[in-house]
Protein backbone atom coordinates (compact mmCIF):
# COMPACT_ATOMS: atom_id res chain seq x y z
CA UNK A 1 0.00 0.00 0.00
CA UNK A 2 3.06 2.11 0.44
CA UNK A 3 2.85 3.26 -3.34
CA UNK A 4 -0.79 3.97 -3.21
CA UNK A 5 -0.16 5.81 -0.20
CA UNK A 6 2.81 7.86 -1.95
CA UNK A 7 1.07 8.81 -5.13
CA UNK A 8 -2.27 9.97 -2.72
CA UNK A 9 -1.56 13.46 -3.54
CA UNK A 10 -2.36 12.79 -7.33
CA UNK A 11 -6.29 10.90 -6.82
CA UNK A 12 -6.50 12.23 -3.38
CA UNK A 13 -8.45 15.88 -4.67
CA UNK A 14 -10.76 14.13 -6.87
CA UNK A 15 -11.71 11.91 -3.92
CA UNK A 16 -15.48 13.29 -4.17
CA UNK A 17 -16.42 11.54 -7.78
CA UNK A 18 -15.12 8.52 -6.17
CA UNK A 19 -17.01 8.40 -3.15
CA UNK A 20 -19.63 9.42 -5.76
CA UNK A 21 -18.79 5.70 -7.24
CA UNK A 22 -18.75 4.21 -3.93
CA UNK A 23 -22.12 5.00 -3.19
CA UNK A 24 -23.82 3.77 -6.07
CA UNK A 25 -22.51 0.87 -5.76
CA UNK A 26 -23.31 0.77 -2.50
CA UNK A 27 -26.97 0.69 -4.49
CA UNK A 28 -25.62 -1.35 -6.96
CA UNK A 29 -24.77 -4.17 -4.52
CA UNK A 30 -27.68 -3.96 -1.68
CA UNK A 31 -30.15 -4.50 -4.73
CA UNK A 32 -28.32 -7.15 -6.36
CA UNK A 33 -28.88 -8.82 -3.02
CA UNK A 34 -32.48 -8.43 -2.75
CA UNK A 35 -33.25 -10.26 -6.07
CA UNK A 36 -32.49 -13.46 -3.98
CA UNK A 37 -35.21 -12.48 -1.22
CA UNK A 38 -37.43 -11.91 -4.34
CA UNK A 39 -36.96 -15.38 -5.04
CA UNK A 40 -37.53 -16.75 -1.72
CA UNK A 41 -40.70 -15.01 -1.38
CA UNK A 42 -42.16 -16.16 -4.89
CA UNK A 43 -40.71 -19.98 -3.77
CA UNK A 44 -41.81 -19.82 0.17
CA UNK A 45 -44.98 -17.45 -0.38
CA UNK A 46 -46.64 -17.75 -3.53
CA UNK A 47 -45.87 -21.13 -5.23
CA UNK A 48 -45.82 -22.87 -1.79
CA UNK A 49 -48.16 -20.70 0.03
CA UNK A 50 -50.64 -20.06 -2.69
CA UNK A 51 -50.37 -15.97 -2.93
CA UNK A 52 -50.75 -15.76 -6.09
CA UNK A 53 -52.00 -12.23 -6.04
CA UNK A 54 -48.80 -11.30 -5.28
CA UNK A 55 -47.25 -11.81 -8.44
CA UNK A 56 -48.30 -8.91 -10.41
CA UNK A 57 -46.67 -6.70 -7.23
CA UNK A 58 -43.54 -8.73 -7.12
CA UNK A 59 -43.18 -8.25 -10.99
CA UNK A 60 -43.79 -4.44 -10.81
CA UNK A 61 -41.29 -4.43 -7.84
CA UNK A 62 -38.96 -6.49 -9.82
CA UNK A 63 -38.77 -4.01 -12.69
CA UNK A 64 -38.47 -1.20 -10.32
CA UNK A 65 -35.25 -2.84 -8.89
CA UNK A 66 -34.33 -3.59 -11.69
CA UNK A 67 -34.42 0.53 -13.13
CA UNK A 68 -33.07 1.49 -9.62
CA UNK A 69 -29.87 -1.12 -10.18
CA UNK A 70 -29.16 0.33 -13.88
CA UNK A 71 -29.33 4.20 -13.10
CA UNK A 72 -26.95 3.16 -10.10
CA UNK A 73 -24.67 1.26 -12.22
CA UNK A 74 -24.03 3.93 -14.90
CA UNK A 75 -23.49 6.39 -12.23
CA UNK A 76 -21.15 4.17 -10.60
CA UNK A 77 -18.64 3.90 -13.73
CA UNK A 78 -18.97 6.85 -14.95
CA UNK A 79 -18.10 8.42 -11.84
CA UNK A 80 -15.68 5.64 -11.16
CA UNK A 81 -14.47 6.62 -14.58
CA UNK A 82 -14.06 10.20 -13.73
CA UNK A 83 -11.51 9.09 -10.85
CA UNK A 84 -9.21 7.31 -12.85
CA UNK A 85 -8.96 9.50 -15.76
CA UNK A 86 -8.71 12.98 -13.61
CA UNK A 87 -6.34 11.21 -11.43
CA UNK A 88 -4.43 10.32 -14.61
CA UNK A 89 -4.18 13.02 -16.42
CA UNK A 90 -2.69 15.03 -12.91
CA UNK A 91 -0.72 12.36 -12.68
CA UNK A 92 1.03 12.21 -16.52
CA UNK A 93 1.49 15.88 -15.99
CA UNK A 94 3.50 15.73 -12.93
CA UNK A 95 5.85 13.48 -14.55
CA UNK A 96 6.47 15.27 -17.44
CA UNK A 97 6.80 18.32 -15.76
CA UNK A 98 9.68 16.04 -13.39
CA UNK A 99 10.98 15.25 -16.81
CA UNK A 100 11.28 18.37 -18.10
CA UNK A 101 13.58 19.11 -14.93
CA UNK A 102 16.08 16.62 -13.98
CA UNK A 103 19.44 16.99 -14.45
CA UNK A 104 21.30 16.02 -17.47
CA UNK A 105 22.81 13.04 -15.24
CA UNK A 106 19.21 11.73 -15.04
CA UNK A 107 19.20 11.22 -18.97
CA UNK A 108 22.83 9.97 -18.87
CA UNK A 109 21.45 6.77 -17.57
CA UNK A 110 18.06 6.72 -19.09
CA UNK A 111 16.02 5.38 -21.90
CA UNK A 112 13.80 6.69 -24.01
CA UNK A 113 11.45 4.03 -24.32
CA UNK A 114 11.43 3.22 -21.38
CA UNK A 115 10.42 6.46 -19.80
CA UNK A 116 7.53 6.34 -22.88
CA UNK A 117 6.69 3.47 -21.74
CA UNK A 118 6.30 4.62 -18.05
CA UNK A 119 4.51 7.27 -19.07
CA UNK A 120 1.86 4.97 -20.96
CA UNK A 121 1.45 2.09 -20.24
CA UNK A 122 2.34 2.26 -16.57
CA UNK A 123 0.19 4.85 -15.71
CA UNK A 124 -2.43 3.22 -17.87
CA UNK A 125 -1.89 0.15 -15.56
CA UNK A 126 -2.34 2.90 -12.71
CA UNK A 127 -5.15 3.91 -14.34
CA UNK A 128 -6.99 0.98 -14.54
CA UNK A 129 -7.04 0.07 -11.29
CA UNK A 130 -7.99 3.66 -9.65
CA UNK A 131 -11.02 3.12 -12.50
CA UNK A 132 -11.74 -0.69 -11.78
CA UNK A 133 -9.50 -2.24 -9.06
CA UNK A 134 -10.31 0.25 -6.42
CA UNK A 135 -14.09 -0.09 -6.83
CA UNK A 136 -13.85 -3.86 -7.58
CA UNK A 137 -12.42 -4.33 -4.50
CA UNK A 138 -15.03 -2.80 -2.39
CA UNK A 139 -17.79 -4.46 -4.34
CA UNK A 140 -15.85 -8.08 -3.28
CA UNK A 141 -16.18 -6.63 0.13
CA UNK A 142 -19.96 -5.28 -0.02
CA UNK A 143 -20.78 -8.14 -1.78
CA UNK A 144 -19.51 -10.47 0.62
CA UNK A 145 -20.84 -8.19 3.84
CA UNK A 146 -24.29 -7.69 2.80
CA UNK A 147 -24.85 -11.23 1.52
CA UNK A 148 -23.30 -12.90 4.88
CA UNK A 149 -25.70 -10.64 6.43
CA UNK A 150 -28.71 -11.83 4.72
CA UNK A 151 -27.47 -15.57 5.20
CA UNK A 152 -27.10 -14.98 8.63
CA UNK A 153 -30.28 -13.42 8.81
CA UNK A 154 -31.57 -16.64 7.07
CA UNK A 155 -29.52 -19.44 9.06
CA UNK A 156 -26.07 -18.80 11.18
CA UNK A 157 -25.38 -22.42 11.28
CA UNK A 158 -25.18 -22.98 7.44
CA UNK A 159 -23.71 -19.28 7.00
CA UNK A 160 -20.72 -20.42 9.26
CA UNK A 161 -20.28 -23.76 7.20
CA UNK A 162 -20.34 -22.25 4.27
CA UNK A 163 -17.78 -19.65 5.73
CA UNK A 164 -15.34 -22.79 6.65
CA UNK A 165 -13.14 -22.52 3.17
CA UNK A 166 -12.72 -18.57 3.68
CA UNK A 167 -9.77 -18.11 5.43
CA UNK A 168 -7.80 -21.05 3.53
CA UNK A 169 -9.02 -18.70 0.43
CA UNK A 170 -7.15 -15.74 2.27
CA UNK A 171 -3.82 -17.70 2.26
CA UNK A 172 -4.15 -18.77 -1.41
CA UNK A 173 -4.62 -15.58 -2.21
CA UNK A 174 -2.33 -13.53 -0.51
CA UNK A 175 0.61 -16.02 -2.06
CA UNK A 176 -1.29 -15.64 -5.47
CA UNK A 177 -0.31 -11.50 -4.70
CA UNK A 178 3.03 -12.59 -3.62
CA UNK A 179 3.79 -14.58 -6.65
CA UNK A 180 2.49 -12.45 -9.24
CA UNK A 181 3.56 -9.26 -7.96
CA UNK A 182 7.38 -9.77 -8.88
CA UNK A 183 6.60 -11.23 -12.34
CA UNK A 184 4.42 -7.82 -13.62
CA UNK A 185 7.16 -5.86 -11.96
CA UNK A 186 9.86 -7.91 -14.58
CA UNK A 187 6.84 -7.49 -17.61
CA UNK A 188 6.78 -3.95 -16.97
CA UNK A 189 10.76 -3.97 -16.85
CA UNK A 190 10.69 -5.91 -20.12
CA UNK A 191 7.99 -4.06 -21.46
CA UNK A 192 10.30 -0.93 -20.95
CA UNK A 193 13.50 -2.84 -22.85
CA UNK A 194 11.37 -3.49 -25.99
CA UNK A 195 10.04 0.01 -25.87
CA UNK A 196 13.41 1.24 -26.05
CA UNK A 197 14.59 -1.30 -29.07
CA UNK A 198 12.03 0.08 -31.05
CA UNK A 199 12.79 3.45 -30.26
CA UNK A 200 16.30 3.51 -30.81
CA UNK A 201 15.53 1.09 -33.75
CA UNK A 202 13.93 4.01 -35.32
CA UNK A 203 16.00 6.47 -34.27
CA UNK A 204 19.31 4.90 -35.72
CA UNK A 205 17.92 3.54 -38.92
CA UNK A 206 20.25 5.21 -41.29
CA UNK A 207 22.95 3.40 -39.46
CA UNK A 208 21.03 0.38 -40.10
CA UNK A 209 20.56 0.24 -43.30
CA UNK A 210 23.94 1.86 -44.35
CA UNK A 211 25.47 -1.23 -42.41
CA UNK A 212 23.16 -3.38 -43.66
CA UNK A 213 22.47 -5.05 -40.13
CA UNK A 214 18.73 -5.49 -40.92
CA UNK A 215 18.51 -9.10 -39.62
CA UNK A 216 20.81 -8.51 -36.95
CA UNK A 217 18.36 -5.80 -35.56
CA UNK A 218 15.38 -8.56 -36.15
CA UNK A 219 17.43 -11.11 -34.58
CA UNK A 220 17.70 -8.37 -31.25
CA UNK A 221 14.43 -7.28 -31.85
CA UNK A 222 13.45 -10.77 -31.62
CA UNK A 223 15.79 -11.33 -28.37
CA UNK A 224 13.56 -8.11 -26.74
CA UNK A 225 10.27 -9.88 -27.76
CA UNK A 226 11.11 -13.40 -26.48
CA UNK A 227 11.56 -12.10 -23.40
CA UNK A 228 8.28 -10.13 -22.97
CA UNK A 229 6.75 -13.17 -24.12
CA UNK A 230 8.49 -15.29 -21.69
CA UNK A 231 7.45 -13.14 -18.71
CA UNK A 232 3.83 -13.38 -19.48
CA UNK A 233 3.77 -16.58 -20.16
CA UNK A 234 5.53 -17.27 -16.91
CA UNK A 235 3.11 -14.97 -14.84
CA UNK A 236 0.34 -16.65 -16.98
CA UNK A 237 1.39 -19.93 -14.99
CA UNK A 238 1.52 -18.45 -11.94
CA UNK A 239 -2.06 -17.08 -12.65
CA UNK A 240 -3.43 -20.58 -14.44
CA UNK A 241 -2.01 -22.37 -10.97
CA UNK A 242 -3.91 -20.16 -8.40
CA UNK A 243 -6.65 -19.99 -10.59
CA UNK A 244 -8.24 -23.71 -10.38
CA UNK A 245 -7.11 -23.59 -6.47
CA UNK A 246 -9.55 -20.25 -5.37
CA UNK A 247 -12.25 -21.84 -7.58
CA UNK A 248 -11.78 -25.07 -5.93
CA UNK A 249 -12.05 -24.10 -2.35
CA UNK A 250 -14.77 -21.48 -3.48
CA UNK A 251 -17.22 -25.05 -4.90
CA UNK A 252 -16.10 -26.84 -2.06
CA UNK A 253 -18.41 -23.89 -0.20
CA UNK A 254 -21.09 -24.68 -2.61
CA UNK A 255 -21.00 -28.80 -1.47
CA UNK A 256 -20.70 -28.22 2.12
CA UNK A 257 -23.66 -25.33 1.51
CA UNK A 258 -25.82 -27.95 -0.35
CA UNK A 259 -25.03 -31.19 2.00
CA UNK A 260 -25.83 -28.89 5.08
CA UNK A 261 -28.54 -27.27 3.63
CA UNK A 262 -30.48 -30.09 2.06
CA UNK A 263 -29.66 -31.84 5.57
CA UNK A 264 -31.31 -28.68 7.18
CA UNK A 265 -34.10 -28.58 4.74
CA UNK A 266 -35.15 -32.16 5.49
CA UNK A 267 -35.02 -31.50 8.88
CA UNK A 268 -37.78 -28.67 8.55
CA UNK A 269 -35.36 -26.36 10.01
CA UNK A 270 -35.14 -24.17 6.93
CA UNK A 271 -37.23 -23.01 4.36
CA UNK A 272 -36.99 -25.03 0.70
CA UNK A 273 -37.19 -20.70 -0.47
CA UNK A 274 -34.84 -19.97 2.10
CA UNK A 275 -32.24 -22.80 0.72
CA UNK A 276 -32.64 -21.15 -2.64
CA UNK A 277 -31.78 -17.62 -2.09
CA UNK A 278 -29.20 -19.09 -0.03
CA UNK A 279 -27.70 -20.50 -2.83
CA UNK A 280 -28.20 -17.96 -5.47
CA UNK A 281 -26.13 -15.61 -2.61
CA UNK A 282 -23.75 -18.22 -2.27
CA UNK A 283 -23.22 -17.48 -5.77
CA UNK A 284 -22.96 -13.92 -5.67
CA UNK A 285 -19.95 -14.26 -3.23
CA UNK A 286 -18.54 -17.05 -5.18
CA UNK A 287 -18.59 -14.79 -8.38
CA UNK A 288 -16.05 -12.02 -6.62
CA UNK A 289 -14.16 -14.49 -4.25
CA UNK A 290 -12.97 -16.62 -7.96
CA UNK A 291 -12.98 -13.27 -9.72
CA UNK A 292 -10.21 -12.47 -6.77
CA UNK A 293 -7.64 -13.15 -8.16
CA UNK A 294 -8.31 -10.79 -11.26
CA UNK A 295 -8.31 -8.07 -8.57
CA UNK A 296 -5.32 -8.83 -7.33
CA UNK A 297 -3.90 -9.29 -10.37
CA UNK A 298 -4.97 -5.46 -11.49
CA UNK A 299 -3.57 -4.89 -7.92
CA UNK A 300 -0.44 -6.43 -8.25
CA UNK A 301 -0.02 -4.39 -12.41
CA UNK A 302 -1.21 -1.40 -10.43
CA UNK A 303 1.37 -1.60 -7.59
CA UNK A 304 3.90 -2.32 -10.34
CA UNK A 305 3.75 0.61 -12.61
CA UNK A 306 3.32 2.56 -9.72
CA UNK A 307 6.83 2.06 -7.98
CA UNK A 308 7.63 2.55 -11.33
CA UNK A 309 6.33 5.65 -12.00
CA UNK A 310 7.59 6.98 -8.68
CA UNK A 311 10.94 6.22 -9.64
CA UNK A 312 10.75 9.53 -12.05
CA UNK A 313 8.79 11.19 -9.31
CA UNK A 314 11.15 10.29 -6.86
CA UNK A 315 14.16 11.12 -9.01
CA UNK A 316 16.62 13.68 -6.53
CA UNK A 317 17.13 16.66 -8.94
CA UNK A 318 20.31 18.01 -7.72
CA UNK A 319 20.62 21.32 -9.61
CA UNK A 320 17.72 23.68 -8.64
CA UNK A 321 17.27 26.79 -8.06
CA UNK A 322 18.65 27.73 -4.16
CA UNK A 323 15.43 29.29 -2.47
CA UNK A 324 17.28 32.99 -2.11
CA UNK A 325 18.58 32.75 -6.20
CA UNK A 326 18.70 36.23 -8.09
CA UNK A 327 17.36 36.76 -11.61
CA UNK A 328 20.76 37.33 -14.34
CA UNK A 329 18.44 40.23 -16.11
CA UNK A 330 21.21 40.97 -18.76
CA UNK A 331 24.93 39.50 -17.89
CA UNK A 332 27.81 41.69 -19.48
CA UNK A 333 29.65 38.01 -19.96
CA UNK A 334 32.28 37.81 -17.68
CA UNK A 335 33.15 34.33 -17.30
CA UNK A 336 35.72 32.86 -14.47
CA UNK A 337 36.39 29.62 -13.53
CA UNK A 338 38.57 29.25 -10.48
CA UNK A 339 40.03 25.51 -9.49
CA UNK A 340 37.31 23.90 -11.00
CA UNK A 341 37.85 20.15 -11.15
CA UNK A 342 34.59 17.91 -12.85
CA UNK A 343 33.34 14.47 -13.11
CA UNK A 344 30.78 12.68 -14.25
CA UNK A 345 30.00 9.81 -11.71
CA UNK A 346 32.35 8.81 -8.53
CA UNK A 347 33.28 5.74 -10.14
CA UNK A 348 34.49 8.09 -13.69
CA UNK A 349 37.99 9.83 -13.61
CA UNK A 350 38.07 13.43 -13.86
CA UNK A 351 36.54 15.05 -17.42
CA UNK A 352 38.52 18.35 -15.84
CA UNK A 353 40.79 19.31 -13.48
CA UNK A 354 41.87 21.69 -11.44
CA UNK A 355 40.37 24.30 -14.76
CA UNK A 356 41.46 28.10 -13.85
CA UNK A 357 40.56 30.80 -16.58
CA UNK A 358 39.19 34.28 -16.97
CA UNK A 359 37.11 35.51 -19.75
CA UNK A 360 36.40 39.38 -20.26
CA UNK A 361 32.87 40.31 -21.55
CA UNK A 362 33.04 40.30 -25.31
CA UNK A 363 35.97 38.30 -25.48
CA UNK A 364 36.01 35.24 -27.24
CA UNK A 365 37.89 32.04 -25.93
CA UNK A 366 38.65 29.28 -28.34
CA UNK A 367 38.98 25.64 -26.73
CA UNK A 368 40.92 23.34 -29.01
CA UNK A 369 41.84 19.68 -28.02
CA UNK A 370 41.63 15.93 -29.12
CA UNK A 371 38.47 14.58 -28.40
CA UNK A 372 37.31 13.73 -24.97
CA UNK A 373 39.76 15.99 -23.89
CA UNK A 374 36.99 18.07 -21.89
CA UNK A 375 35.82 21.16 -24.07
CA UNK A 376 32.17 19.91 -24.01
CA UNK A 377 32.38 19.44 -20.30
CA UNK A 378 33.36 22.93 -19.68
CA UNK A 379 30.84 24.63 -21.75
CA UNK A 380 28.22 22.40 -19.61
CA UNK A 381 29.35 23.84 -16.25
CA UNK A 382 28.38 27.46 -17.37
CA UNK A 383 24.79 26.67 -17.83
CA UNK A 384 25.32 24.17 -14.43
CA UNK A 385 23.79 21.15 -16.78
CA UNK A 386 26.29 19.74 -14.58
CA UNK A 387 27.66 21.34 -11.63
CA UNK A 388 31.72 20.72 -10.56
CA UNK A 389 32.84 18.77 -7.42
CA UNK A 390 34.94 21.39 -6.62
CA UNK A 391 36.13 25.18 -7.30
CA UNK A 392 34.24 27.90 -9.09
CA UNK A 393 32.25 28.69 -12.09
CA UNK A 394 31.45 32.71 -12.29
CA UNK A 395 29.44 35.03 -14.44
CA UNK A 396 29.74 38.57 -13.95
CA UNK A 397 31.76 37.74 -10.54
CA UNK A 398 28.68 35.27 -8.94
CA UNK A 399 28.87 32.12 -8.30
CA UNK A 400 26.54 30.50 -11.19
CA UNK A 401 24.85 28.41 -8.23
CA UNK A 402 23.02 31.93 -6.83
CA UNK A 403 21.68 32.61 -10.32
CA UNK A 404 18.21 31.12 -11.07
CA UNK A 405 18.28 28.48 -14.14
CA UNK A 406 16.02 30.03 -16.17
CA UNK A 407 17.37 33.58 -16.15
CA UNK A 408 21.22 32.22 -16.33
CA UNK A 409 20.68 29.67 -19.55
CA UNK A 410 18.53 32.75 -21.04
CA UNK A 411 22.14 34.33 -21.07
CA UNK A 412 23.86 31.56 -22.67
CA UNK A 413 23.16 30.29 -26.22
CA UNK A 414 24.34 26.89 -27.43
CA UNK A 415 24.80 25.68 -30.88
CA UNK A 416 25.81 22.39 -30.87
CA UNK A 417 27.54 20.19 -33.24
CA UNK A 418 24.21 18.50 -34.09
CA UNK A 419 21.43 20.50 -32.96
CA UNK A 420 17.64 18.86 -32.68
CA UNK A 421 14.81 20.89 -34.51
CA UNK A 422 11.00 20.25 -33.26
CA UNK A 423 8.35 18.99 -35.98
CA UNK A 424 7.02 22.56 -36.34
CA UNK A 425 7.83 25.16 -38.02
CA UNK A 426 10.97 27.12 -39.12
CA UNK A 427 9.36 30.07 -37.83
CA UNK A 428 8.70 28.46 -34.13
CA UNK A 429 12.39 26.39 -34.29
CA UNK A 430 14.09 29.92 -34.67
CA UNK A 431 11.81 31.83 -31.80
CA UNK A 432 11.81 28.27 -29.73
CA UNK A 433 13.73 30.48 -27.12
CA UNK A 434 12.01 33.64 -27.01
CA UNK A 435 8.18 32.57 -28.03
CA UNK A 436 7.58 36.50 -28.33
CA UNK A 437 10.02 37.13 -30.86
CA UNK A 438 8.72 39.83 -33.69
CA UNK A 439 8.62 38.33 -37.60
CA UNK A 440 11.24 40.83 -38.19
CA UNK A 441 13.73 39.71 -35.05
CA UNK A 442 13.00 36.51 -36.46
CA UNK A 443 14.27 37.24 -40.43
CA UNK A 444 17.34 39.19 -38.52
CA UNK A 445 18.55 36.03 -36.50
CA UNK A 446 18.04 34.07 -39.47
CA UNK A 447 19.98 36.83 -42.19
CA UNK A 448 22.95 36.39 -39.37
CA UNK A 449 22.96 32.76 -39.24
CA UNK A 450 23.19 32.94 -43.36
CA UNK A 451 19.63 31.23 -43.17
CA UNK A 452 17.14 33.76 -44.60
CA UNK A 453 18.43 33.14 -48.26
CA UNK A 454 17.27 29.12 -48.45
CA UNK A 455 14.58 29.40 -46.08
CA UNK A 456 13.04 31.97 -48.56
CA UNK A 457 13.70 29.47 -51.17
CA UNK A 458 11.50 26.66 -49.32
CA UNK A 459 7.87 26.47 -50.77
CA UNK A 460 6.15 27.72 -47.20
CA UNK A 461 9.11 29.87 -45.99
CA UNK A 462 9.51 30.77 -42.39
CA UNK A 463 6.42 28.64 -42.33
CA UNK A 464 7.72 25.69 -44.11
CA UNK A 465 6.78 22.29 -41.32
CA UNK A 466 9.67 20.03 -40.56
CA UNK A 467 9.74 16.52 -40.23
CA UNK A 468 10.91 14.94 -36.83
CA UNK A 469 14.58 15.83 -35.68
CA UNK A 470 14.45 18.72 -38.89
CA UNK A 471 14.18 16.16 -42.14
CA UNK A 472 13.99 17.53 -45.47
CA UNK A 473 17.21 19.80 -44.76
CA UNK A 474 20.39 19.37 -45.36
CA UNK A 475 22.93 19.13 -42.14
CA UNK A 476 23.93 22.49 -43.00
CA UNK A 477 20.76 23.99 -43.50
CA UNK A 478 19.59 22.51 -40.04
CA UNK A 479 23.25 23.82 -38.39
CA UNK A 480 21.91 27.29 -39.47
CA UNK A 481 18.73 27.36 -38.09
CA UNK A 482 20.17 26.14 -34.69
CA UNK A 483 22.66 29.11 -35.15
CA UNK A 484 19.56 31.49 -35.83
CA UNK A 485 17.76 30.62 -32.49
CA UNK A 486 20.81 30.65 -30.89
CA UNK A 487 20.90 34.58 -31.98
CA UNK A 488 17.59 35.28 -31.38
CA UNK A 489 17.57 35.03 -27.47
CA UNK A 490 20.43 37.77 -27.95
CA UNK A 491 22.69 35.87 -25.63
CA UNK A 492 25.51 37.39 -23.62
CA UNK A 493 27.73 34.19 -23.81
CA UNK A 494 27.47 32.18 -26.78
CA UNK A 495 28.56 28.60 -26.76
CA UNK A 496 29.56 27.45 -30.29
CA UNK A 497 30.30 23.53 -29.85
CA UNK A 498 31.75 22.82 -32.55
CA UNK A 499 28.68 24.66 -34.18
CA UNK A 500 30.40 24.46 -37.75
CA UNK A 501 32.12 21.31 -38.60
CA UNK A 502 28.85 19.63 -40.37
CA UNK A 503 28.72 22.92 -43.26
CA UNK A 504 31.04 22.80 -46.34
CA UNK A 505 33.98 25.24 -46.12
CA UNK A 506 32.01 27.64 -48.07
CA UNK A 507 29.23 27.83 -45.76
CA UNK A 508 31.67 27.83 -42.57
CA UNK A 509 33.09 30.97 -44.06
CA UNK A 510 29.71 32.53 -44.72
CA UNK A 511 28.40 31.50 -40.83
CA UNK A 512 31.71 33.19 -39.45
CA UNK A 513 31.82 36.09 -41.42
CA UNK A 514 28.21 36.47 -39.64
CA UNK A 515 29.35 35.34 -36.44
CA UNK A 516 31.97 38.07 -36.26
CA UNK A 517 28.84 40.60 -36.28
CA UNK A 518 27.11 38.56 -34.12
CA UNK A 519 29.85 38.05 -31.69
CA UNK A 520 30.20 41.84 -30.95
CA UNK A 521 29.49 42.67 -26.97
CA UNK A 522 29.33 38.82 -26.62
CA UNK A 523 31.19 36.46 -24.67
CA UNK A 524 31.99 34.06 -26.94
CA UNK A 525 33.13 30.10 -26.60
CA UNK A 526 34.35 28.22 -30.09
CA UNK A 527 34.73 24.62 -29.78
CA UNK A 528 36.60 23.19 -32.84
CA UNK A 529 38.94 21.05 -34.17
CA UNK A 530 39.80 23.28 -36.97
CA UNK A 531 42.29 25.84 -35.92
CA UNK A 532 40.99 28.08 -38.41
CA UNK A 533 37.53 28.30 -36.80
CA UNK A 534 39.33 30.10 -33.68
CA UNK A 535 42.60 31.07 -34.40
CA UNK A 536 41.30 34.79 -34.13
CA UNK A 537 40.01 33.93 -30.37
CA UNK A 538 41.21 36.64 -27.66
CA UNK A 539 42.37 33.52 -26.03
CA UNK A 540 42.88 29.78 -27.10
CA UNK A 541 42.75 27.32 -24.66
CA UNK A 542 44.41 23.52 -25.15
CA UNK A 543 43.09 21.06 -23.83
CA UNK A 544 44.53 17.42 -22.80
CA UNK A 545 42.71 14.68 -20.60
CA UNK A 546 40.80 17.49 -18.25
CA UNK A 547 43.61 19.48 -18.15
CA UNK A 548 44.27 23.13 -19.93
CA UNK A 549 48.18 22.15 -21.21
CA UNK A 550 48.49 25.70 -23.14
CA UNK A 551 46.75 28.88 -23.59
CA UNK A 552 47.67 32.14 -25.10
CA UNK A 553 46.73 33.17 -28.99
CA UNK A 554 47.31 31.61 -31.66
CA UNK A 555 50.77 33.51 -32.82
CA UNK A 556 51.92 32.75 -28.89
CA UNK A 557 50.60 29.35 -29.18
CA UNK A 558 52.65 28.86 -32.88
CA UNK A 559 55.88 29.50 -31.08
CA UNK A 560 55.64 27.16 -28.77
CA UNK A 561 56.47 24.06 -30.39
CA UNK A 562 53.67 22.22 -27.97
CA UNK A 563 50.37 20.35 -28.69
CA UNK A 564 48.76 23.72 -30.48
CA UNK A 565 51.26 23.58 -32.63
CA UNK A 566 50.90 19.94 -33.32
CA UNK A 567 47.51 20.11 -34.17
CA UNK A 568 48.60 22.80 -36.77
CA UNK A 569 51.07 20.65 -38.30
CA UNK A 570 48.54 18.35 -38.96
CA UNK A 571 46.09 20.66 -40.22
CA UNK A 572 48.58 22.81 -42.59
CA UNK A 573 51.79 20.89 -43.17
CA UNK A 574 52.41 17.70 -45.24
CA UNK A 575 50.77 15.21 -42.94
CA UNK A 576 53.57 12.77 -44.06
CA UNK A 577 55.76 14.56 -42.94
CA UNK A 578 54.35 15.21 -39.38
CA UNK A 579 54.19 11.73 -38.83
CA UNK A 580 57.61 11.36 -39.65
CA UNK A 581 58.68 14.00 -37.17
CA UNK A 582 56.66 12.87 -34.22
CA UNK A 583 57.34 9.02 -34.95
CA UNK A 584 61.05 9.31 -34.27
N1 LIG B 1 27.52 12.12 -20.04
C1 LIG B 1 28.71 11.63 -19.73
N2 LIG B 1 28.85 10.72 -18.77
C2 LIG B 1 30.06 10.22 -18.44
N3 LIG B 1 31.22 10.61 -19.01
C3 LIG B 1 31.14 11.53 -19.99
C4 LIG B 1 29.89 12.09 -20.40
N4 LIG B 1 30.13 12.97 -21.39
C5 LIG B 1 31.47 12.98 -21.58
N5 LIG B 1 32.08 12.12 -20.74
C6 LIG B 1 33.52 11.87 -20.62
O1 LIG B 1 34.13 13.07 -20.18
C7 LIG B 1 35.34 13.32 -20.87
C8 LIG B 1 35.29 14.69 -21.57
O2 LIG B 1 34.29 14.65 -22.58
P1 LIG B 1 33.89 15.93 -23.43
O3 LIG B 1 32.66 15.59 -24.17
O4 LIG B 1 33.88 17.12 -22.57
O5 LIG B 1 35.11 16.01 -24.45
P2 LIG B 1 35.29 16.93 -25.73
O6 LIG B 1 36.64 17.51 -25.62
O7 LIG B 1 34.16 17.88 -25.86
O8 LIG B 1 35.24 15.85 -26.88
P3 LIG B 1 34.74 16.00 -28.41
O9 LIG B 1 35.75 16.86 -29.10
O10 LIG B 1 34.79 14.60 -28.91
O11 LIG B 1 33.38 16.57 -28.39
C9 LIG B 1 35.52 12.14 -21.84
O12 LIG B 1 36.39 11.22 -21.21
C10 LIG B 1 34.14 11.56 -21.97
O13 LIG B 1 34.22 10.18 -22.16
Amino acid sequence: MEVFRKLKMYYWPYKGYFFWSIGFLLIVTAVTVVYPMILQITIDEVVIGGKYEWIPYLALGFIGIMIVKGVATFIHQYTGDLFGITSVYKLRNALYHKLQFLPFRYYDNAKTGDLMSRLTADVEGFRFFLSIGFSELIRFILLIGISFSVMFYYSISLTIVTLITLPFLAVVTFKFDKAVHPAFRSIRKSFGKLNTKVQENISGINTVKSLSREDFEIHKFNDSNGDYKDKYIFTADIWARFFPLMELLGNISVVLLLAYGGYLVMNGDLLLGELVAFYSLVWYIMWPIMNLGFIVNLFSQSKASGERLLEILDAENEIEDKPSAMSAERLQGEVEFRNVTFRYSDEDKDALYNINFYAHPGKVIGLIGSTGSGKTSLTQLMTRFYEPVDGEVKMDGINVEEYSLHSLRRNIGFVLQESFLFSSSIKANISYGKPNATMEEIIDAAKRAQAHDFIMELPDGYDTMLGERGMGLSGGQKQRIAIARAFCINPSILILDDATSAVDMETEFQIQKSLKEVMEGRTTFIIAHRISSLKHADEILVLENGHIVERGIHENLLKQNGPYQRIYDIQYRDIGRVIGSHAG
